[in-house]
């Protein structure tokens, strides 16, 4: 199981590393095994940060990441259990090899053992598992390969480790329509084997699409969370019901979503007699129904994280 607990992200930025950006503030959930959990925002609300410090590429300013107890170790050993797949699938492959090398190099650095004979089996069983061809797709150039192809390779890659955290990272926003369906549909195949998928996306109808629990992220905090029929059924949130408002639909005007009326943070009592928190966003989220949290809606009251 993945737990993030009070995650915190800051970058150094400028010349002399002078200034700071919370690309990600005390954010906490999970993602059980054989779930899947989409994690949403706009464009700079720190989704990429989060799956980077799970996949240990970049560090952790405070709070902690386990995966079933232990802590991010970029290393062998983590990456047999914790994989990434990212938006472009052409970045990872090296146009001068053939695009199947990546399996070589997993063989090579995991499975040096393992005979020819007995790894050809395995390549081609990880292959169809993708609901690839081995003899279309093997052996073959990235460059004569689709991108559905090869994003479905660098997942059968993932399949031959021990995999038990698959963070998929805008994985389909390179795809066409109909291929992206195929994805999302092998990634849903993925749960029912006990693997959980952290799928990051800024497309809601895709997070919907397969997600058990959705994530709405936004300024690197976490403004609802919780069964994704809840969160989208009954947003309570104004930046989900935002989100929800800005999906296009087929002969509908775009309408403002409906004004804040109430916080169930303040409404609650939860910030205490003077209406302020402790400044910790996860301290904020309130609970709005079994397993579905909601921030504070009236932000400017509270103090910032
Ligand atoms: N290496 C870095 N150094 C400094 N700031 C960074 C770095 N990486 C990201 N940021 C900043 O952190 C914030 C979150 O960025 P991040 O890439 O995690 O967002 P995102 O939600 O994944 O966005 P997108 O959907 O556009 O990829 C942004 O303000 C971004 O500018």
């Amino acid at each position: 199981m993945l737990r993030l607990d009070n995650v915190t992200k800051v970058y150094r930025t400028g010349t002399f590393g002078g200034r700071t950006v919370t690309a990600v503030g005390g954010v906490s959930f999970d993602v059980l095994p054989g779930e899947v959990v989409s994690l949403i925002g706009e464009s700079g609300s720190g989704k990429s940060t989060i799956g980077r410090m799970i996949l240990g590429l970049t560090s952790v300013t405070s709070g902690a990441i386990t995966v079933d107890g232990s802590p991010v170790r970029p290393g062998k050993d983590y990456y047999r259990a914790v994989q990434g797949v990212f938006q472009d699938p052409f970045s990872c492959y090296n146009p001068v090899f053939k695009a199947d090398r990546v399996f070589t190099l997993i063989k090579e650095s995991y499975f040096p053992r393992v005979s020819a004979a007995e790894w050809t089996e395995r390549v081609d069983a990880a292959v169809r598992d993708v609901r690839l061809n081995p003899g279309e797709v093997l052996g073959k150039y990235p460059h004569q390969l689709s991108g559905g192809q090869l994003q479905r390779m660098l997942i059968a890659r993932a399949l031959l480790l021990d995999l038990k955290l698959l963070v998929a990272d805008e994985i389909t926003s390179m795809l066409d329509a109909s291929t992206r369906i195929d994805v999302l549909n092998l990634l849903a195949e993925l749960k029912t084997r006990g693997l959980g998928v952290l799928y990051v996306t800024h497309d809601l109808s895709l997070g919907t699409y397969l997600a058990e629990r959705t994530v709405v992220l936004r300024g690197g905090a976490v403004v609802e969370m919780g069964p994704t029929d809840q969160v989208f059924g009954d947003p309570r949130h104004p930046y989900t019901r935002a989100l929800l408002a800005a999906v296009p639909r087929l002969n509908a005007p775009w309408e403002d979503p409906s004004p804040v009326t109430s916080c169930l943070y303040h409404d609650s009592g939860a910030a205490g007699g003077d209406g302020r928190s402790d400044g910790r966003p996860d301290r904020r989220l309130v609970e709005a129904g079994p397993g579905h949290l909601v921030a504070c809606a009236r932000l400017a009251d509270c103090p910032p994280p």
